[in-house]
Protein backbone atom coordinates (compact mmCIF):
# COMPACT_ATOMS: atom_id res chain seq x y z
CA UNK A 1 0.00 0.00 0.00
CA UNK A 2 1.51 3.74 -0.75
CA UNK A 3 1.30 6.01 2.39
CA UNK A 4 -1.51 8.50 0.67
CA UNK A 5 -3.63 5.05 1.34
CA UNK A 6 -3.37 4.44 4.71
CA UNK A 7 -3.97 6.01 7.69
CA UNK A 8 -1.68 7.69 10.02
CA UNK A 9 0.05 5.27 13.28
CA UNK A 10 -2.44 4.66 16.39
CA UNK A 11 -2.39 3.24 19.42
CA UNK A 12 -4.85 0.27 20.46
CA UNK A 13 -8.17 1.66 20.87
CA UNK A 14 -11.25 0.63 24.08
CA UNK A 15 -14.88 0.16 22.18
CA UNK A 16 -16.99 3.33 22.74
CA UNK A 17 -14.24 5.91 24.10
CA UNK A 18 -11.43 5.01 21.78
CA UNK A 19 -8.32 6.73 23.47
CA UNK A 20 -10.12 9.01 25.48
CA UNK A 21 -8.47 7.71 28.22
CA UNK A 22 -5.33 7.88 27.14
CA UNK A 23 -5.10 11.82 27.54
CA UNK A 24 -5.42 11.82 31.28
CA UNK A 25 -4.77 13.90 33.22
CA UNK A 26 -2.95 16.58 31.44
CA UNK A 27 -3.79 16.40 27.78
CA UNK A 28 -1.14 17.74 26.24
CA UNK A 29 1.48 16.02 27.92
CA UNK A 30 -0.45 12.91 27.58
CA UNK A 31 -0.66 13.32 23.43
CA UNK A 32 3.17 14.48 23.87
CA UNK A 33 4.10 10.90 25.06
CA UNK A 34 2.11 9.09 22.86
CA UNK A 35 3.86 11.02 19.73
CA UNK A 36 7.17 9.86 20.53
CA UNK A 37 5.55 6.24 20.60
CA UNK A 38 3.28 6.81 17.78
CA UNK A 39 4.96 9.02 15.98
CA UNK A 40 4.79 13.56 15.58
CA UNK A 41 1.36 12.33 12.82
CA UNK A 42 -0.93 9.92 14.77
CA UNK A 43 -4.49 9.65 14.30
CA UNK A 44 -6.77 8.87 17.72
CA UNK A 45 -9.99 8.22 18.35
CA UNK A 46 -11.85 10.19 20.86
CA UNK A 47 -14.82 8.94 21.77
CA UNK A 48 -16.13 8.09 17.92
CA UNK A 49 -14.23 11.12 16.31
CA UNK A 50 -11.31 10.69 14.35
CA UNK A 51 -8.97 13.02 15.39
CA UNK A 52 -5.36 13.48 13.82
CA UNK A 53 -2.43 14.70 16.26
CA UNK A 54 -0.13 16.87 15.03
CA UNK A 55 3.39 17.33 17.13
CA UNK A 56 6.44 18.29 15.22
CA UNK A 57 7.20 21.13 13.50
CA UNK A 58 7.40 19.36 10.08
CA UNK A 59 4.02 18.26 10.07
CA UNK A 60 2.82 21.59 10.04
CA UNK A 61 4.78 22.89 7.82
CA UNK A 62 3.74 19.98 5.25
CA UNK A 63 0.37 21.10 6.71
CA UNK A 64 0.82 24.75 5.94
CA UNK A 65 2.70 24.43 2.61
CA UNK A 66 0.50 22.12 0.76
CA UNK A 67 -3.14 22.84 1.82
CA UNK A 68 -3.57 25.21 4.64
CA UNK A 69 -7.24 25.66 3.65
CA UNK A 70 -8.43 22.41 3.82
CA UNK A 71 -7.04 22.57 7.56
CA UNK A 72 -8.34 25.78 8.76
CA UNK A 73 -12.22 24.60 9.61
CA UNK A 74 -13.59 24.07 13.48
CA UNK A 75 -15.73 21.12 14.53
CA UNK A 76 -19.10 21.42 15.61
CA UNK A 77 -18.68 21.36 19.22
CA UNK A 78 -21.10 21.32 21.77
CA UNK A 79 -19.74 23.67 24.59
CA UNK A 80 -19.32 27.07 22.19
CA UNK A 81 -22.55 26.03 20.29
CA UNK A 82 -24.27 25.97 23.52
CA UNK A 83 -22.81 29.04 25.26
CA UNK A 84 -21.27 31.55 22.18
CA UNK A 85 -24.71 31.92 20.38
CA UNK A 86 -24.26 28.77 18.24
CA UNK A 87 -20.66 28.68 17.59
CA UNK A 88 -20.97 32.25 15.86
CA UNK A 89 -17.85 33.20 17.68
CA UNK A 90 -14.71 33.73 15.00
CA UNK A 91 -12.89 30.97 17.31
CA UNK A 92 -15.47 28.72 16.68
CA UNK A 93 -17.00 29.07 13.89
CA UNK A 94 -16.14 26.69 10.62
CA UNK A 95 -14.21 28.24 7.68
CA UNK A 96 -16.20 29.97 5.43
CA UNK A 97 -17.57 33.92 4.53
CA UNK A 98 -19.22 34.69 8.05
CA UNK A 99 -15.92 33.53 9.72
CA UNK A 100 -13.77 35.84 7.10
CA UNK A 101 -15.87 38.78 7.49
CA UNK A 102 -16.11 39.12 11.34
CA UNK A 103 -12.53 38.30 11.67
CA UNK A 104 -11.51 41.14 8.97
CA UNK A 105 -14.12 43.54 11.12
CA UNK A 106 -12.59 42.86 14.60
CA UNK A 107 -8.67 42.76 12.66
CA UNK A 108 -9.69 46.37 11.62
CA UNK A 109 -11.76 48.27 14.45
CA UNK A 110 -9.73 46.16 17.43
CA UNK A 111 -6.93 44.43 16.60
CA UNK A 112 -5.37 46.35 13.62
CA UNK A 113 -1.59 47.94 14.29
CA UNK A 114 -3.37 51.38 14.65
CA UNK A 115 -5.87 50.35 16.51
CA UNK A 116 -3.87 48.45 19.32
CA UNK A 117 -1.75 51.42 18.89
CA UNK A 118 -4.59 54.25 19.85
CA UNK A 119 -5.60 51.93 23.06
CA UNK A 120 -2.09 53.22 24.75
CA UNK A 121 -3.87 55.84 26.87
CA UNK A 122 -6.53 52.70 28.10
CA UNK A 123 -3.68 50.65 28.70
CA UNK A 124 -1.49 53.07 30.76
CA UNK A 125 -4.71 53.87 33.11
CA UNK A 126 -5.73 50.41 33.45
CA UNK A 127 -2.40 48.91 34.59
CA UNK A 128 -2.19 51.72 36.46
CA UNK A 129 -4.97 50.92 38.42
CA UNK A 130 -3.51 47.12 38.75
CA UNK A 131 -0.22 48.63 39.92
CA UNK A 132 -1.54 50.63 42.86
CA UNK A 133 -3.77 48.13 43.31
CA UNK A 134 -1.03 45.93 43.81
CA UNK A 135 0.69 48.63 45.70
CA UNK A 136 -1.99 48.89 48.26
CA UNK A 137 -1.00 45.70 49.46
CA UNK A 138 2.40 45.33 49.29
CA UNK A 139 4.57 45.67 52.15
CA UNK A 140 5.67 49.02 52.44
CA UNK A 141 2.01 50.38 50.96
CA UNK A 142 -0.74 52.03 53.29
CA UNK A 143 -1.12 48.34 55.14
CA UNK A 144 2.46 47.74 56.00
CA UNK A 145 0.99 46.30 59.02
CA UNK A 146 -0.98 43.74 57.16
CA UNK A 147 1.90 41.15 55.88
CA UNK A 148 -0.74 40.99 52.35
CA UNK A 149 0.29 38.03 49.75
CA UNK A 150 -0.30 39.57 46.21
CA UNK A 151 -1.91 37.01 44.31
CA UNK A 152 -2.20 37.91 40.51
CA UNK A 153 -5.96 37.98 40.65
CA UNK A 154 -8.61 40.91 41.19
CA UNK A 155 -11.80 40.77 40.71
CA UNK A 156 -13.20 42.09 37.98
CA UNK A 157 -15.55 45.72 37.99
CA UNK A 158 -17.94 44.26 36.62
CA UNK A 159 -18.55 41.54 38.74
CA UNK A 160 -17.89 43.74 41.47
CA UNK A 161 -20.89 46.24 41.50
CA UNK A 162 -23.48 45.55 38.16
CA UNK A 163 -23.84 49.86 38.15
CA UNK A 164 -20.47 50.26 37.26
CA UNK A 165 -21.42 49.07 33.36
CA UNK A 166 -23.36 51.94 32.84
CA UNK A 167 -19.95 54.10 32.98
CA UNK A 168 -18.01 51.54 30.95
CA UNK A 169 -18.75 53.66 27.46
CA UNK A 170 -16.57 51.63 25.06
CA UNK A 171 -15.83 48.11 24.56
CA UNK A 172 -12.30 48.55 23.80
CA UNK A 173 -11.87 50.71 26.83
CA UNK A 174 -13.59 47.25 28.54
CA UNK A 175 -11.42 44.81 26.54
CA UNK A 176 -8.10 46.16 27.26
CA UNK A 177 -9.25 46.89 30.97
CA UNK A 178 -10.01 43.04 31.82
CA UNK A 179 -6.87 41.87 30.38
CA UNK A 180 -5.07 43.12 33.71
CA UNK A 181 -7.54 41.02 35.55
CA UNK A 182 -9.08 37.29 36.05
CA UNK A 183 -12.22 37.12 34.06
CA UNK A 184 -15.23 36.50 36.07
CA UNK A 185 -17.51 33.58 35.57
CA UNK A 186 -20.09 36.13 34.54
CA UNK A 187 -18.46 38.11 32.00
CA UNK A 188 -20.38 36.46 29.27
CA UNK A 189 -23.60 38.07 31.22
CA UNK A 190 -21.95 41.79 31.78
CA UNK A 191 -20.35 41.91 28.19
CA UNK A 192 -24.22 41.48 27.21
CA UNK A 193 -25.54 44.62 29.55
CA UNK A 194 -23.01 46.82 27.76
CA UNK A 195 -24.15 46.17 24.78
CA UNK A 196 -27.31 46.82 25.02
CA UNK A 197 -26.43 49.91 26.80
CA UNK A 198 -24.43 51.33 24.07
CA UNK A 199 -26.71 50.43 21.27
CA UNK A 200 -27.99 54.05 21.68
CA UNK A 201 -24.23 55.44 21.07
CA UNK A 202 -24.02 54.54 17.57
CA UNK A 203 -21.69 57.09 15.72
CA UNK A 204 -20.23 57.13 11.95
CA UNK A 205 -16.70 59.02 12.26
CA UNK A 206 -13.49 57.56 12.80
CA UNK A 207 -13.47 56.86 16.42
CA UNK A 208 -16.33 54.56 15.89
CA UNK A 209 -15.02 51.16 17.73
CA UNK A 210 -16.23 47.49 17.18
CA UNK A 211 -19.44 47.81 18.40
CA UNK A 212 -20.31 50.78 17.12
CA UNK A 213 -20.12 49.15 13.96
CA UNK A 214 -21.28 45.97 14.99
CA UNK A 215 -24.25 47.49 16.05
CA UNK A 216 -24.54 50.12 12.87
CA UNK A 217 -24.03 47.22 10.84
CA UNK A 218 -26.49 44.98 12.23
CA UNK A 219 -29.50 47.72 12.67
CA UNK A 220 -28.92 49.33 8.97
CA UNK A 221 -27.48 46.77 7.20
CA UNK A 222 -25.19 48.72 3.54
CA UNK A 223 -26.16 46.61 0.37
CA UNK A 224 -23.03 44.10 -0.35
CA UNK A 225 -22.07 44.55 2.90
CA UNK A 226 -21.69 42.13 6.12
CA UNK A 227 -24.97 42.48 8.50
CA UNK A 228 -24.45 40.29 11.97
CA UNK A 229 -27.98 39.34 13.57
CA UNK A 230 -27.94 40.87 17.41
CA UNK A 231 -26.60 37.52 18.12
CA UNK A 232 -23.56 37.51 15.85
CA UNK A 233 -22.74 41.08 17.08
CA UNK A 234 -22.85 39.16 20.73
CA UNK A 235 -20.62 36.79 20.13
CA UNK A 236 -18.48 38.69 18.47
CA UNK A 237 -17.74 40.95 21.08
CA UNK A 238 -17.92 37.93 23.95
CA UNK A 239 -15.04 36.15 22.12
CA UNK A 240 -13.05 38.88 22.67
CA UNK A 241 -13.37 39.09 25.42
CA UNK A 242 -12.75 35.34 26.36
CA UNK A 243 -9.80 34.86 23.73
CA UNK A 244 -8.11 38.13 25.10
CA UNK A 245 -8.82 37.99 29.05
CA UNK A 246 -7.78 34.62 29.77
CA UNK A 247 -4.57 33.75 28.10
CA UNK A 248 -3.07 36.88 29.40
CA UNK A 249 -3.68 36.52 32.65
CA UNK A 250 -2.29 32.85 32.38
CA UNK A 251 0.98 34.23 30.78
CA UNK A 252 1.12 36.92 33.83
CA UNK A 253 0.77 34.11 36.30
CA UNK A 254 3.43 31.80 34.43
CA UNK A 255 6.11 34.56 33.88
CA UNK A 256 5.96 35.70 37.05
CA UNK A 257 6.40 32.48 38.15
CA UNK A 258 9.35 31.44 36.14
CA UNK A 259 11.12 35.00 37.66
CA UNK A 260 11.07 34.36 40.59
CA UNK A 261 12.58 30.90 40.18
CA UNK A 262 15.35 32.48 37.80
CA UNK A 263 16.91 35.27 39.98
CA UNK A 264 19.40 36.07 37.50
CA UNK A 265 16.54 36.57 34.85
CA UNK A 266 14.82 39.08 37.32
CA UNK A 267 17.63 41.01 37.69
CA UNK A 268 18.60 41.43 34.31
CA UNK A 269 15.18 42.00 33.57
CA UNK A 270 15.08 44.97 36.59
CA UNK A 271 18.00 46.67 35.18
CA UNK A 272 17.02 46.75 31.53
CA UNK A 273 13.82 48.12 32.86
CA UNK A 274 15.22 50.79 35.14
CA UNK A 275 17.52 51.80 32.49
CA UNK A 276 14.85 52.49 29.66
CA UNK A 277 12.69 54.44 32.11
CA UNK A 278 14.99 57.19 32.98
CA UNK A 279 14.40 57.30 36.78
CA UNK A 280 10.79 57.53 36.36
CA UNK A 281 8.13 55.05 38.55
CA UNK A 282 6.90 53.55 35.70
CA UNK A 283 8.12 52.50 32.12
CA UNK A 284 6.37 53.69 29.45
CA UNK A 285 4.80 51.81 26.40
CA UNK A 286 6.81 53.36 23.81
CA UNK A 287 10.08 52.52 26.09
CA UNK A 288 8.75 48.91 26.09
CA UNK A 289 9.87 48.36 22.57
CA UNK A 290 13.46 49.19 23.62
CA UNK A 291 13.56 46.41 26.04
CA UNK A 292 14.74 43.13 23.98
CA UNK A 293 15.60 41.35 27.04
CA UNK A 294 11.65 41.72 27.88
CA UNK A 295 10.76 40.53 24.68
CA UNK A 296 13.17 37.47 25.02
CA UNK A 297 11.98 36.39 28.43
CA UNK A 298 7.87 36.72 26.68
CA UNK A 299 9.00 34.68 24.20
CA UNK A 300 10.34 31.98 26.51
CA UNK A 301 7.27 32.27 28.72
CA UNK A 302 5.11 31.49 26.43
CA UNK A 303 7.15 28.44 24.90
CA UNK A 304 7.47 26.81 27.98
CA UNK A 305 4.13 27.85 29.11
CA UNK A 306 1.31 28.17 26.01
CA UNK A 307 -1.72 29.48 27.40
CA UNK A 308 -3.32 27.54 24.80
CA UNK A 309 -1.06 24.61 24.49
CA UNK A 310 -3.71 22.75 21.62
CA UNK A 311 -4.43 25.81 20.06
CA UNK A 312 -7.89 26.15 19.57
CA UNK A 313 -9.12 22.41 17.68
CA UNK A 314 -9.50 22.37 13.48
CA UNK A 315 -11.16 20.36 11.13
CA UNK A 316 -10.45 19.42 7.95
CA UNK A 317 -12.67 20.70 4.83
CA UNK A 318 -11.92 17.93 2.36
CA UNK A 319 -10.77 14.32 1.42
CA UNK A 320 -6.42 16.09 1.75
CA UNK A 321 -2.94 14.06 2.64
CA UNK A 322 -0.12 14.84 4.88
CA UNK A 323 3.23 13.65 4.38
CA UNK A 324 1.68 10.58 2.29
CA UNK A 325 -1.19 10.17 4.77
CA UNK A 326 -4.50 9.93 3.80
CA UNK A 327 -6.54 12.26 5.73
CA UNK A 328 -10.89 12.28 5.17
CA UNK A 329 -12.88 15.23 5.31
CA UNK A 330 -14.12 16.31 8.71
CA UNK A 331 -11.57 14.30 10.12
CA UNK A 332 -10.78 16.78 13.85
CA UNK A 333 -7.42 18.15 14.06
CA UNK A 334 -5.49 19.21 17.21
CA UNK A 335 -1.65 20.52 16.99
CA UNK A 336 0.06 20.16 20.00
CA UNK A 337 2.16 23.65 20.17
CA UNK A 338 3.44 22.69 24.30
CA UNK A 339 5.18 19.30 22.41
CA UNK A 340 6.49 21.80 19.58
CA UNK A 341 7.91 23.98 21.77
CA UNK A 342 9.92 21.58 23.72
CA UNK A 343 11.25 19.41 20.94
CA UNK A 344 14.34 18.57 21.59
CA UNK A 345 15.48 18.30 17.78
CA UNK A 346 15.11 21.87 17.67
CA UNK A 347 15.79 23.29 21.32
CA UNK A 348 18.66 22.65 23.51
CA UNK A 349 17.90 21.87 26.82
CA UNK A 350 14.11 22.35 26.03
CA UNK A 351 13.08 22.20 29.61
CA UNK A 352 14.81 25.14 31.21
CA UNK A 353 13.97 28.79 31.53
CA UNK A 354 16.52 30.40 29.02
CA UNK A 355 15.33 33.47 27.78
CA UNK A 356 18.95 34.03 26.02
CA UNK A 357 18.18 31.78 23.16
CA UNK A 358 16.03 34.29 21.92
CA UNK A 359 18.40 37.39 22.37
CA UNK A 360 19.87 37.94 19.04
CA UNK A 361 17.78 35.29 17.59
CA UNK A 362 14.87 36.09 14.92
CA UNK A 363 12.86 33.48 15.59
CA UNK A 364 9.71 34.63 16.12
CA UNK A 365 5.64 33.55 17.11
CA UNK A 366 4.24 35.55 14.33
CA UNK A 367 3.80 32.63 11.99
CA UNK A 368 6.86 32.11 9.91
CA UNK A 369 8.86 29.77 12.22
CA UNK A 370 6.69 26.35 12.91
CA UNK A 371 8.86 25.51 15.86
CA UNK A 372 6.98 28.24 18.02
CA UNK A 373 3.46 28.59 17.27
CA UNK A 374 2.09 29.81 20.52
CA UNK A 375 -0.44 32.21 18.75
CA UNK A 376 -1.22 29.18 16.40
CA UNK A 377 -0.58 29.03 12.98
CA UNK A 378 -1.70 29.89 8.95
CA UNK A 379 -5.62 31.55 8.37
CA UNK A 380 -6.67 30.47 11.88
CA UNK A 381 -3.46 32.24 13.67
CA UNK A 382 -4.70 34.22 16.65
CA UNK A 383 -5.90 37.93 15.26
CA UNK A 384 -5.28 39.23 18.78
CA UNK A 385 -1.46 39.06 19.13
CA UNK A 386 -0.54 42.51 18.57
CA UNK A 387 -3.52 43.62 21.15
CA UNK A 388 -1.87 40.85 24.00
CA UNK A 389 1.78 41.27 23.25
CA UNK A 390 1.41 45.20 23.72
CA UNK A 391 -0.42 44.45 26.67
CA UNK A 392 1.52 41.24 28.90
CA UNK A 393 5.06 43.29 27.85
CA UNK A 394 4.23 46.88 29.25
CA UNK A 395 2.35 45.03 32.67
CA UNK A 396 5.27 42.73 32.84
CA UNK A 397 7.58 45.71 32.77
CA UNK A 398 6.35 47.65 35.05
CA UNK A 399 5.31 44.89 37.57
CA UNK A 400 9.32 43.66 37.89
CA UNK A 401 9.89 47.55 37.96
CA UNK A 402 7.95 48.74 40.12
CA UNK A 403 8.01 46.31 43.00
CA UNK A 404 10.44 43.43 44.17
CA UNK A 405 8.89 39.95 44.79
CA UNK A 406 9.56 37.44 47.26
CA UNK A 407 7.76 33.99 48.19
CA UNK A 408 5.61 34.11 50.60
CA UNK A 409 6.05 33.09 54.89
CA UNK A 410 9.91 32.66 54.01
CA UNK A 411 9.44 29.90 51.36
CA UNK A 412 11.76 29.32 49.46
CA UNK A 413 11.83 29.76 45.15
CA UNK A 414 12.43 26.19 45.05
CA UNK A 415 9.42 25.20 46.88
CA UNK A 416 7.28 27.16 44.51
CA UNK A 417 5.11 24.43 42.42
CA UNK A 418 4.81 24.52 39.15
CA UNK A 419 2.35 21.82 38.56
CA UNK A 420 -0.76 22.55 35.57
CA UNK A 421 -4.05 22.22 35.96
CA UNK A 422 -6.26 19.07 34.46
CA UNK A 423 -7.73 20.07 31.21
CA UNK A 424 -7.03 22.07 27.67
CA UNK A 425 -6.05 25.55 28.97
CA UNK A 426 -2.59 25.56 30.13
CA UNK A 427 -3.64 26.84 34.22
CA UNK A 428 -1.37 26.81 36.67
CA UNK A 429 -2.93 24.68 39.54
CA UNK A 430 -2.08 26.36 42.34
CA UNK A 431 -2.43 30.28 41.99
CA UNK A 432 0.61 32.05 42.69
CA UNK A 433 0.92 33.83 45.48
CA UNK A 434 3.85 36.01 45.69
CA UNK A 435 4.44 38.66 48.23
CA UNK A 436 5.65 42.50 46.43
CA UNK A 437 7.72 45.09 48.16
CA UNK A 438 7.59 48.17 46.69
CA UNK A 439 11.06 49.15 44.90
CA UNK A 440 13.26 51.86 46.54
CA UNK A 441 12.46 53.94 43.14
CA UNK A 442 8.66 54.18 44.58
CA UNK A 443 9.41 55.35 48.41
C1 LIG B 1 -1.17 35.82 25.34
C2 LIG B 1 -2.30 36.01 24.73
C3 LIG B 1 -2.92 35.14 23.67
C4 LIG B 1 -2.56 33.89 23.23
C5 LIG B 1 -1.39 33.02 23.71
C6 LIG B 1 -3.50 33.50 22.20
C7 LIG B 1 -3.47 32.29 21.52
C8 LIG B 1 -4.38 31.92 20.54
C9 LIG B 1 -4.35 30.66 19.85
C10 LIG B 1 -3.33 29.55 20.09
C11 LIG B 1 -5.38 30.64 18.97
C12 LIG B 1 -5.75 29.50 17.99
C13 LIG B 1 -4.93 29.67 16.74
C14 LIG B 1 -5.01 28.53 15.76
O1 LIG B 1 -6.01 27.80 15.71
O2 LIG B 1 -4.04 28.37 14.98
C15 LIG B 1 -6.07 31.90 19.11
C16 LIG B 1 -7.17 32.26 18.37
C17 LIG B 1 -7.85 33.44 18.56
N1 LIG B 1 -7.50 34.49 19.39
FE1 LIG B 1 -5.90 34.55 20.61
N2 LIG B 1 -4.40 34.51 22.03
C18 LIG B 1 -4.08 35.54 22.89
C19 LIG B 1 -4.73 36.75 23.00
C20 LIG B 1 -5.81 37.16 22.25
C21 LIG B 1 -6.44 38.45 22.33
C22 LIG B 1 -5.97 39.60 23.21
C23 LIG B 1 -7.51 38.43 21.46
C24 LIG B 1 -8.51 39.51 21.16
C25 LIG B 1 -8.79 40.54 21.93
C26 LIG B 1 -7.53 37.11 20.83
C27 LIG B 1 -8.45 36.71 19.90
C28 LIG B 1 -8.43 35.48 19.26
C29 LIG B 1 -9.45 35.07 18.28
C30 LIG B 1 -10.67 35.87 17.84
C31 LIG B 1 -9.08 33.79 17.84
C32 LIG B 1 -9.79 32.90 16.82
C33 LIG B 1 -9.15 33.07 15.44
C34 LIG B 1 -9.82 32.24 14.36
O3 LIG B 1 -10.36 31.16 14.66
O4 LIG B 1 -9.79 32.69 13.20
N3 LIG B 1 -6.48 36.38 21.33
N4 LIG B 1 -5.44 32.67 20.07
Amino acid sequence: KSKSQIHPPSPPSLPFIGHLHLLLPIPYRALHSLSLIHGPIMLLKLGQIPTLILSSSSSIRSMIKSNDIAFSSRPNLKVPRQLVYDSKSISFTPYGPYWRQSRKLCVLHLLSTKRVHSFRPNRHSELSIMLSHISNHSLSGPHQSQRNHLLLHHQHPLQKSPSAAPSLKKANAVCSMTLFVRPPNSSALSMLKITSLLSNEIKDDDNADLVDILLSLQRDPLPGEFSPTMDEVKAIILNMFAAGTTTSYIFLEWAMSELIRNPKVMKKLKEEAKLVSEKSSMVAEENVNKMSYLKAVVKEVLRLHPPAPLLVPRETIEDTELQGYKIPKKTRVIINAWAIGRDPKFWDAPEEFIPERFVNNELDFRGQDFEFIPFGIGRRICPGMQFAVATIEFALANLVHQFDWDMPNGLSAEDLNMDEAQGLIMHRKHPLVLVAKKNGLML
